[in-house]
């Protein structure tokens, strides 16, 4: 449904560039865009809704090529959430409703209506006058009101608090169940990701580490903790990123065929650790 083929986007300022860039999403998934500061997320966002312009590689969605010729049949069909608002700051939600509801084909109403009840947002008021996190909200519940088949969302939890966080996560996986909708979001917050993603694309400085499902990122990395003696027997180099003190040790590693010291802990790395330790190479 959506395929990102060698796409590259060089801004010519010699400071980033994203560099084939390469991984697919199939309806009815949930896929983590993850990487740390400037390593190309919302690069990657601008550039499958269109707003900029690769310079090399191709979009697909929907089957069609992301082109401007496509645009209307593509985004009548995408629902997506940027990390800062895009909407004129007089406008409330009503009136935005009113707006979606002329320029998509499928805008439901009554669940526009149900989302604003759950996220406990007032229709009514300006976006201006909301907090962040209430405009956050807003694009939310705009986002996941015309039954669009594709959900993209910059940074959509960044300005929320835990609670409403963990209601957004339950809104998605609603609507991936009501739609069967492919989603994909970006994210700081990796906690979030554990219980609901079934992809992680992990992009570091503009190129794709990796675009795995979670049982293949959890078969393949795990975390070994083991006292500094007991690391001695350890080969450093068999490790992605390790860290240790004078009194312990604790690395991410891959290696199935590594010898483990005894009495070490070997565990499950949590997405936090992987980005953690491949970060620290
Ligand atoms: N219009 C632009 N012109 C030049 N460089 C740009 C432009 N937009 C983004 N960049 C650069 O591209 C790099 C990647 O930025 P991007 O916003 O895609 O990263 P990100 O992973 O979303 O970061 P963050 O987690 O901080 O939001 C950064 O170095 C940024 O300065």
């Amino acid at each position: 449904m959506l395929e990102l083929i060698n796409v590259s986007k060089d801004y010519y300022d010699f400071e980033f560039e994203l560099k084939n860039v390469s991984f697919n999403l199939d309806e009815g998934y949930i896929m983590g865009l993850i990487g740390p500061n400037g390593s190309g997320k919302t690069t990657i966002i601008n550039l499958i809704m269109n707003v900029i312009k690769p310079t090399g590689g191709k979009i697909k969605i929907f089957g069609l090529d992301n082109t401007i010729e496509n645009n209307v049949a593509i985004k009548d069909n995408i629902g997506f959430v940027f990390d800062k608002s895009i909407y004129p700051e007089k406008l409330n939600l009503d009136k935005l409703g009113y707006i979606y509801k002329n320029l998509y084909s499928n805008f439901d109403e009554k669940y526009f209506e149900e989302l604003i009840k759950q996220l406990n947002i007032q229709k009514l008021k300006k976006l201006g006058e909301q907090s962040k996190g209430n405009q956050m909200k807003c694009q939310i519940a705009l986002a996941l009101s015309h039954n669009a088949k594709l959900i993209l969302m910059d940074e959509p939890a960044s300005g929320l608090d835990p609670i409403v966080r963990r209601e957004l996560m339950k809104i998605l996986l609603e609507y991936r169940e009501r739609t069967n909708a492919g989603i994909l979001f970006s994210t700081h917050l990796t906690e979030d990701l554990e219980n609901i993603s079934d992809y992680i694309t992990f992009l570091d400085n503009g190129k794709l580490v990796f675009s795995k499902s979670i049982e293949e990122m959890r078969d393949e990395y795990k975390i070994l903790k083991c006292t500094i003696e007991q690391s001695k027997s350890l080969n450093e180099s068999d490790f992605f990123g390790f860290e240790k003190n004078e009194y312990y040790f604790k690395g991410l590693f891959g290696n199935k065929n590594i010898l483990i010291p005894e009495d070490a802990i070997v565990e499950n790395a949590s997405i936090q650790d992987i980005m953690y330790y491949l970060n620290r190479k």
